[in-house]
């Protein structure tokens, strides 16, 4: 495998991916904050079957972060990640600092409407103005054709398409499955911050999920079993549960039993916050 290409500067992002996009080659892009693992892994091979060439774009973003969350603990391991891109066949790892993104003086705030109303904005307020703004500076420094998001974050994912179609970005996007362990945990980042015994406990949330999906597809009442899920996993042993709802699939507006739904969930485990989603099938 070769190595991958390394750029710190936007200027030089933009020059190799023009170099590709004047040479006929289709450039796919994968955002993400780091700390690779199999559900990033994914999407680059997600990438590579939708384009000639994978960019890779590892930036912990500060601006999605509140003053009380994780921004400083949050894993940061690059010389680890660029091993994995190499070994998943990623052409380029693009590796901003805080100041190449964001230099003295900026002041934009892009703020997406629609998708992003309700469940992590409700604790979250200023995550989703963070996410776009940044997720729509990385598309208009790289120019991909497609870029791949993961389900596990599936509010994000309805907020990029939105923001994609709201702006006129001509970025086309690609939704991927949640890679999960082999007791349906999604993986996550975050996951590192768990030891043994809350690992235990994170599983029951997909279970929790899909049981409690199950049932709403059977025509169970959705504010009863929602509270019961929710219930459930703080009996499990999560701290706090921060929602559990479901809603319609594709514009996360409130569920009706005649569209595709998906459950939504964060649920705290300590320190650590988890977010999970499952499909709930039309009967
Ligand atoms: N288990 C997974 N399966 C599929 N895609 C995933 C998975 N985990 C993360 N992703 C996707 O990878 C991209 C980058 O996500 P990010 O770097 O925030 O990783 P993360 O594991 O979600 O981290 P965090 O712990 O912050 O939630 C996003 O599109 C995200 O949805
Ligand atoms: C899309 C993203 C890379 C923006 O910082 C981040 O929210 C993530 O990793 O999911
Ligand atoms: N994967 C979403 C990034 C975040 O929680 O900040």
């Amino acid at each position: 495998m070769n190595e991958p290409i390394v750029v710190d500067s936007v200027t030089a992002l933009r020059t190799q991916v023009r170099d590709w996009r004047q040479a006929g080659l289709r450039v796919a892009m994968v955002p993400t904050m780091g700390a690779l693992h199999d559900g990033h892994i994914s999407l680059v091979r997600i990438a590579l079957e939708r384009a000639e060439r994978c960019v890779v774009s590892i930036f912990v973003n500060p601006t999605q972060f509140a003053p009380t969350e994780d921004l400083d603990k949050y894993p940061r391991q690059l010389a680890r990640d660029l091993d994995r891109l190499r070994d998943a066949g990623a052409h380029l790892a693009f590796t901003p600092g805080v100041t190449e993104m964001y230099p003295a003086g900026f002041a934009t705030k892009i703020s997406v409407g629609g998708p992003s109303g309700g469940l992590e904005t409700d604790f979250r307020p200023s995550f989703f103005d963070g996410v776009a703004t940044v997720v729509a500076k990385l598309f208009v420094q790289a120019a991909p054709d497609c870029a791949v998001f993961g389900e596990k974050d599936y509010q994000q994912l309805c907020v990029v398409r939105q923001l994609c179609r709201d702006l006129d970005l001509p970025v086309e996007i690609i939704g991927a499955p949640t890679v999960r362990d082999a007791h349906g945990l999604a993986m996550s980042s975050r996951n590192a911050y768990l030891g043994e015994a809350e690992l235990e406990i994170a599983r029951k949330l997909n279970a929790v999920l899909r049981q409690t999906a199950a049932r709403l597809a059977a025509g169970a009442d959705e504010t009863g079993v929602t509270s019961a899920a929710m219930e459930a996993l703080v009996q499990a042993g999560f701290r706090k549960v921060d929602y559990i709802a479901a809603r319609e699939a594709a514009t996360l507006a409130p569920w009706r039993r005649d569209r595709d739904g998906r459950l939504l969930a964060a649920a705290w485990l300590g320190t650590t916050r988890l977010i999970d989603n499952v499909e709930i099938r039309s009967a």
